[in-house]
């Protein structure tokens, strides 16, 4: 019988800060399912940023209730790592709520490095432009909200594994 217990990791930070490459390899050494959430987007919401304009809160809901239900489905089953900017603290409430055990990753760090990062990849929708906004837009994880923040300037590996290592020591605290 599956129970909400398995935890499901969200990989979050502003477009550019590695949630992509840092999830699919987190993904890989848990061995568990991943989810990206540009594909949960409804197609308007991607034609609004590839035209150059950051989405409203309004334009978020339907897409963050998306993702909770991944989390939901996933966190009845054996976990999942999945990527959101989760930008808000209000949108990590609405993920936190979908699960019993919901994990935030947080990749944090320079605007600049971040800057370069867009400039440098090709074949993505998100126009470099729109960084501001996401920053503006940014409330970073607090203490009190589950998880960890990682300096997206260390290697996606390094990151990976300072992850599983907070995961396991905090699966011995509750152990305790
Ligand atoms: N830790 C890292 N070290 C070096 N390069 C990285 C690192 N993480 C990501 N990158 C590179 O930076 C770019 C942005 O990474 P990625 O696409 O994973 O970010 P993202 O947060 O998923 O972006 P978006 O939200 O816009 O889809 C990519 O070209 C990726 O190869
Ligand atoms: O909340 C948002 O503004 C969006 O989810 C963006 O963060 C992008 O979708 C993503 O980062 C680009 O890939």
């Amino acid at each position: 019988m599956p129970h909400a217990t398995e935890t499901v990791i969200v990989v979050m930070g502003v477009s550019g800060s590695g949630k992509s490459t840092v999830a699919t390899l987190l993904a890989e050494r848990l061995n568990v399912p991943f989810a990206e959430a540009d594909e949960f987007h409804p197609p308007a919401n991607i034609a609004k940023m590839r035209g150059g304009h950051p989405l409203t809160d309004e334009d978020r809901w339907p897409w963050l209730r998306a993702l909770a239900g991944w989390i939901s489905e996933r966190g009845m089953r054996d976990g999942g790592v999945v990527t959101c900017s989760a930008l808000k603290r209000e949108y990590r409430r609405l993920l936190i709520d979908a699960s019993a055990d919901v994990w935030f990753l947080h990749l944090a760090g320079d605007r600049k490095l971040i800057a370069d990062r867009m400039r440098h990849r090709s074949g993505h929708f998100m126009p470099p432009e729109l960084l501001d906004s996401q920053l503006a837009d940014l409330e970073p994880l607090q203490p009190g909200e589950p998880g960890m923040v990682a300096d997206l300037a260390a290697s996606p590996g390094q990151i990976v594994t300072d992850a599983l290592d907070a995961l396991t020591a905090r699966a011995k605290e509750t152990d305790q």
